[in-house]
């Protein structure tokens, strides 16, 4: 805590950040503190991290991979089931007493037995992946690296080369690859029309690799029966955001590693990157910086 009268010279005392998702680590944060040597990133995701703007200053950058894989991949399964089965709309006939049930408007989509396509199958992929298995899910996945054989058999999931392939072949979609420039408005109009109208659509990675115009439409227009989004860009969206006013939409806060032992760990893991890097001893988990 700053207290008044201590900011003089205070840039020059940080020596690390701990920050979450947000705000961005800046180039122009990081220029401003001339002794930095340390970003401790309290998430796996760094894209609001400028990392080029770290390596040429030698600022090293932590982040939490691991702890937080099967927390985010409950919560990618409870957007899934929420927006396919109708959730929060069946919540809310719930507590209206004047409409009925047995409506079927109210009927959402299968579960069961249908077929889930994953992008982006890293670690966070893979634990969506395994749940798949108890619903007697066939599993598609695509993404940069095929797995091994023997990854690919522990779950049941087949390869698709490509992205289109998955979304025309699966009744859920559900997006955990990371941002970067290439994964940017990576599910767009084409994207969602490749779907099928009954299709499901989950993201728990990054706003930034929706087009969120074109998921509004798709909602709107039947493209799409149903999407669950953990993550929207901006966050929080503006209250006149045209996906808000979307029955068909369940939205949650970013909330995919949000549970106490999930933080506490990813608290701990960032607390020890900033420690091992103060105290000039290798990261629990260090973010490979690009080269100068
Ligand atoms: O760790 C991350 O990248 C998150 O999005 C936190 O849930």
């Amino acid at each position: 805590m700053v207290q008044p009268g201590e900011e003089a010279g205070l840039k020059e005392k940080i020596v690390a950040i701990f920050v979450w998702i947000a705000p961005a680590v800046t180039r122009e944060l990081i220029t401003s503190l001339p002794n930095l040597r340390v970003v401790g990133n309290c998430a796996v995701g760094y894209d609001h991290v400028d990392l080029a703007a770290c390596a040429e200053r030698g600022v090293r950058v932590g982040y939490t991979p691991n702890v937080l894989n099967k927390t985010t991949a409950d919560m990618a399964w409870a957007l899934l089931l929420a927006s396919g089965r109708k959730v929060v709309e069946g919540d809310s006939i719930s507590k209206n007493p004047s409409t009925s049930t047995f409506d079927s408007n109210w009927m959402g989509q299968q579960v069961s037995g249908t077929t889930l396509g994953i992008v982006g199958m890293g670690r966070i992929g893979y634990e969506i992946a395994k749940r798949a298995v108890g619903f007697e899910m066939k599993v598609l996945y695509h993404n940069r690296h095929r797995k091994s054989a023997e990854e690919e058999e522990r779950v049941g999931a087949t390869y698709v080369p490509t992205l289109a392939g998955l979304l025309g072949e699966s009744d859920y979609v559900v997006l955990a690859a990371p941002a970067t420039g290439d994964t940017h408005h990576m599910m767009s109009r084409e994207q969602f029309a490749a779907m099928k109208p009954t299709g499901v659509f989950v993201n728990i990675s990054r706003g930034t690799l929706v087009d969120q115009d074109a998921l509004a439409e798709a909602l709107r227009g039947g493209v799409i029966s149903a999407a669950g989004l953990d993550v929207t860009d901006p966050e929080p969206l503006p209250r006149d955001h045209t996906l808000l006013s979307l029955p068909n939409l369940t939205l949650t806060p970013h909330t995919g590693s949000a549970t106490l032992p999930t933080r506490q760990a990813m608290v701990q893991m960032t607390v020890d990157n900033i420690k091992a890097v103060l105290q000039g001893q290798p990261m629990v988990n260090e973010v490979a910086l690009p080269s100068l």
